[in-house]
């Protein structure tokens, strides 16, 4: 029996094989036309030369998923090759793709897989990974572990252009990484690339850490003529030191525009126009993506779109809604990049975490409303909050560049021309405009004790790094002398805000003892909201009366716990019981998913011990619910407002008005003050993510 299943796993494992080397042999043609198929070997041969190479290129030019496969066979390239993407959907599908391309299984599922992912909450390599897509937050949290990143032989920053406080942290690491690793047997190569890149900036940036020269090798690639220049003719300057860049000309397909003649007001009801518009004139096949600014709008013309489309006759084909969101499961996520089934058009709703990197299978048409939703920081209330805005013309770009990459393809703005001129060239780097207290804490954990003269591509701005000083220390995890203390460290190792870290650990201690619910409730706030949107007065109540049972009086935050714990406790069919209660089952897959990996990940950093998961799936009683709020208040104190004589809620830091949002259990309510989340602005300033605390335990919280 043994006999004939050890013949039978070989002779699977062998057509696995074939079929793998099928797939590869037939996507060789299709990669073989990308632009950056010529310049293989100009590339090999520049970081064989130099240990830094900028390499820009237009969108779809095959950077991402060309320059590891090009790399691997170096001589120099021994180790691993990590690529960084913004966003995980793009690391995942990257991932799948490469693979596909070289003819190995993707992460996890083999041990012969020779390509891996590592995104938040989900780390799919195996022991014979070469290349491995990865998010920038995971990349980092392998730089605390092994400072010297000794498994990697290079490192490919991808997508720099969008300027994320991550990026720049990696940037400035790897800068020191490559002087440090130069003169040894395993220098560390680096690859930073974009379609959009500032390219001379990020030039200049590498190039002074090269012992103060400034030496710049030049592939000009618009033939085959490579011309080298070096900016300094200083012959002592080893050539390992001098900064290559490269530029790929050319796209494999082109992508017409078209912008609208005079703007509008309803950006919801322009893309529903364009997208029926194509729908009803364009042939089949050909997909479109959609590009809104966030989950609510997403859903929004979700349902419109789908009412819309129920009304058309049957000569037209069908379409298939897919929203796109971070908050959104895993496994719909991957299901823009499946095909649509046949006579039906693919309609992708989504936030910009497609608007970089990825290639949606079957898209030919893009409809860009010109808006995202974006962290900003607000001084005065010391905290990020998000608004939407307009894009810069990089993302305009990035977003039109998601069409023309399997065939030509077709841009809508839904704004004008004109409007399109006076946007803003670049994004805004993150690190002038957001809260950097997660940033300098990875940065205090990774030894960088004067963060100060930290080499930032940007600097940001002394008054905030002196504000994230301080709510470091105020969160406990640093000491009084600004170095790093022992609840920093576990912070530091927590995929969370330190703010969020702090909750964590608060509940972990035995005076709290509620680290399970407190995971819960985490869990909840890593996505967007777990209630169906309730938009108007007859939708509330009938949202109250069926989410009743799972209300809480003293606010969002216990209510998130009861859902999760019904929701948890919920053992025949958990998809209708979400709909009965008006929930997401959508949302509450992603909440289940994190709540796995935070309990494993505070099981691995101790904090768990000797509890068991069953103790969460109680209701907590008074006295467990008011522990539970004060390790909120331990790492949310500056997000408190009291009510005012005048019935309004004022900040406590920034002594700001700010209202319930609609959203809360405690919307209406007059307490004697509040603990929030979120602050958002649209309308006017609304605290999110609610509950009821009492002034007087701000102090015992802070004492403790
Ligand atoms: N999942 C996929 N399915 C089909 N084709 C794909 C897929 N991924 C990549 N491709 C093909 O490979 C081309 C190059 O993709 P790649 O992501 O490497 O380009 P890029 O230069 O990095 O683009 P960008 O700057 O937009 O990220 C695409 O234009 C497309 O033709």
């Amino acid at each position: 029996m043994s006999v004939t299943n050890g013949v039978k796993r070989k002779h699977d494992e062998s057509s696995k094989d074939e079929k793998h080397a099928t797939k590869r042999q037939r996507l060789l043609p299709s990669r073989r036309a990308l632009p950056i198929w010529k310049r293989a070997s100009d590339i090999r041969q520049s970081l064989q030369q130099h240990n830094v190479l900028v390499l820009s290129g237009e969108t779809g030019s095959g950077k991402s998923t060309q320059v590891p496969q090009f790399l691997l066979d170096c001589a120099w390239c021994r180790g691993k090759i990590a690529v960084t993407q913004p966003r995980r959907v793009a690391a995942i599908s990257l991932a799948r793709r490469v693979a596909e391309e070289m003819g190995t299984p993707c992460g996890s599922s083999s041990p012969a897989s020779k390509v891996g992912y590592s995104v938040r909450f989900d780390e799919s390599t195996s022991p014979s990974t070469r290349v491995k897509f990865l998010t920038e937050g995971m990349l980092l949290q392998e730089m605390l572990r092994d400072e010297n990143m000794k498994e990697y032989s290079c490192i490919i920053v991808d997508e720099v252009h969008e300027r994320s406080v991550n990026v720049d942290l990696i940037l400035g690491f790897l800068k020191r990484l490559v002087q440090k690793r130069r003169s040894t047997k395993r220098p560390l190569k680096v690859v930073v690339m974009s379609a959009t890149a500032d390219v001379d900036s990020l030039t200049k940036f590498f190039e002074s850490s090269n012992r103060g020269s400034a030496a710049v090798n030049d592939i000009h690639t618009s033939s085959d003529d490579i011309r080298k220049r070096s900016l300094d003719a200083d012959e002592s300057i080893d050539s390992a030191d001098a900064v290559s860049r490269c530029y790929v000309e050319g796209r494999q397909y082109p992508v017409k525009l078209e912008y609208l003649g005079t703007p509008t007001d309803d950006l919801l009801e322009a893309a529903l126009h364009r997208i029926f518009h194509i729908h009803c004139k364009e042939p089949m096949p050909g997909d479109i993506l959609v590009f809104m600014t966030g989950q609510e709008a997403i859903q929004s013309l979700q349902k419109l779109a789908e009412e819309y489309a129920e009304g058309l006759t049957k000569e037209y084909p069908r379409i298939l809604v897919l929203p796109l969101f971070a908050a959104l499961p895993q496994s719909s996520q991957q299901r823009i990049f499946q095909p649509a089934p046949l006579n039906t058009r693919k309609v992708i709703l989504s936030t910009n975490i497609a608007e970089t990197s990825v290639t949606v299978p079957g898209v030919r048409f893009v409809v860009d409303t010109g808006k995202a939703k974006m962290k900003q920081f607000r001084n005065r209330l010391g905290l990020d909050s998000l608004l939407i805005k307009q894009i810069s013309k990089s993302s305009a770009d990035q977003r039109k560049g998601r069409a023309g990459r399997e065939f030509p393809g077709q841009c809508y703005r839904l704004y004008t021309e004109d409007s399109y001129n006076k946007l803003e060239n670049d994004n805004t780097p993150e690190i002038l405009r957001c809260d950097m207290s997660e940033a300098l804490l990875k940065m205090k954990a990774r030894g960088i004790e004067d963060v100060m003269n930290f080499p930032f591509l940007t600097s940001p701005p002394r008054e905030a790094l002196e504000k994230a000083l301080l709510q470091l220390l105020q969160l406990g995890a640093l000491e009084e002398d600004g170095s790093i203390s022992a609840i920093g460290r576990q912070l530091a190792r927590l995929p969370l805000t330190p703010s969020l870290g702090r909750v964590i650990f608060e509940a972990s201690r035995p005076e709290r003892n509620c680290l399970p619910e407190v995971i819960d409730i985490a869990s909840c706030l890593s996505v967007e909201s777990i209630f169906l949107n309730v938009d108007t007065e007859e939708i509330r109540e009938q949202a109250q009366i069926a989410r009743g049972q799972l209300l809480r009086r003293q606010g969002d935050h216990l209510t998130l716990l009861a859902a999760v714990q019904a929701y948890a406790a919920e053992r025949s069919d958990r998809r209708q019981w979400a709909e009965r209660h008006l929930i997401s089952h959508r949302a509450m897959q992603s909440v289940m998913d994190v709540r796995k990996q935070l309990t494993a990940q505070c099981r691995a950093a101790n904090l768990l011990k000797g509890l068991t998961t069953q103790e969460a799936s109680t209701a907590p009683d008074e006295g467990k619910q008011e522990q539970i709020l004060k390790c909120f208040l331990r790492g949310f104190s500056g997000n408190v407002a009291r009510l005012c004589p005048d019935h309004s809620y004022k900040t406590f830091v920034g002594n700001q008005t700010v209202a319930i949002h609609p959203s809360s259990v405690l919307f209406g309510r007059k307490l004697e003050a509040i603990l929030y989340n979120e602050f958002v602005f649209t309308n006017k300033a609304y605290a999110r993510g609610v509950s009821a605390i009492q002034v007087r335990w701000l102090e015992e919280v802070l004492e403790a």
